[in-house]
C-alpha cells in the first residue's frame, strides 16, 4: 500500500477516495497547543478499559476509551454502552475550534488512548444508528503518530493509509461510513502513547 505524504502545513487535503468524502488537516493545531492539550487530556480524562463482545467472544478492548457529551444520550457499539460525562474545558475548546471549520455542532466526543504499539482499533465503520445517515466524524490526534488504514467495503482493490500526525484533524463525512472501513493497526515499533478524539453528533 502506498503511503500518502503531506506537506507540514494547515491546508486541508481531500483524500482521493471513491464513494467517500474525507479531508485531512495535517497541522490543525500548532505543535505547542497540541503538546499542551495532550498533557491536559492524559491527566483530566476518565480513561477506562471495557470488555467488548465480537462474534460471541468477550475481550478487553485493546486501548482505553472515554465518552463526553453535552447531553446524557448513551453511545452503543460492539455490545458496549457508554454513558457520557460532561465536557471538560479542554474538550469544549477543541470542539469549538473544529466546529468553526466543519460548520456543524457536535454533541459527543469518544476518546481513545493507545498506550503503545500493541494498542489498536480493528476494522469498522462508524455507522451506529444513533449517528444517523451520512455522519460527520471529526477525529483529532495528539501525541504519537499512527497509521490510519482505509479499505473499500465492496471494491477490494481500493485501500489507502494516512499517517495521522500530532495536532492533525481528519474529517470523514458524506457516504464514507457506508462504503469504507477504517482501522488503527498494531505496530511492533517502540512508540509512546497517542490520544484520539472523535467528535460526533448523537441524535
Ligand atoms: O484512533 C483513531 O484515529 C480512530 C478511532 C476510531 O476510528 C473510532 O473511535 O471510531
Ligand atoms: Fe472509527
Amino acid at each position: 500500500m502506498e503511503p500518502l505524504l503531506f506537506p507540514n502545513n494547515s491546508d486541508p487535503i481531500q483524500l482521493d477516495m471513491k464513494d467517500a468524502d474525507v479531508w485531512y488537516y495535517p497541522a490543525f493545531f500548532t505543535d505547542e497547543e497540541s503538546t499542551h492539550l495532550y498533557d491536559q487530556l492524559i491527566k483530566t480524562i476518565a480513561w477506562q478499559q471495557d470488555p467488548i463482545t465480537i462474534f460471541g467472544k468477550t475481550y478487553m478492548q485493546p486501548r482505553l476509551t472515554a465518552l463526553y457529551a453535552n447531553n446524557t444520550k448513551p453511545y452503543r457499539y460492539s455490545n458496549i454502552t457508554m454513558h457520557p460525562k460532561a465536557f471538560t474545558p479542554e474538550l469544549l475548546s477543541i470542539k469549538n475550534s473544529i466546529e468553526n471549520t466543519c460548520d456543524i455542532q457536535f454533541t459527543t466526543c469518544l476518546l481513545n488512548l493507545y498506550r503503545d504499539g500493541s494498542d489498536s482499533n480493528g476494522w469498522h465503520a462508524d455507522n451506529e444508528k444513533e449517528l444517523g445517515q451520512h455522519p460527520v466524524i471529526a477525529s483529532v490526534t495528539f501525541g504519537e503518530e499512527r497509521w490510519f488504514h482505509f479499505k473499500h467495503r465492496y471494491d477490494k482493490n481500493l485501500k489507502l493509509k494516512v499517517k495521522l500526525q500530532h495536532g492533525s484533524l481528519l474529517v470523514m463525512q458524506g457516504a464514507t461510513q457506508e462504503n469504507w472501513l477504517h482501522q488503527i493497526p498494531k505496530t511492533k515499533k517502540k512508540i509512546s502513547s497517542r490520544i484520539n478524539l472523535t467528535f460526533r453528533v448523537i441524535k
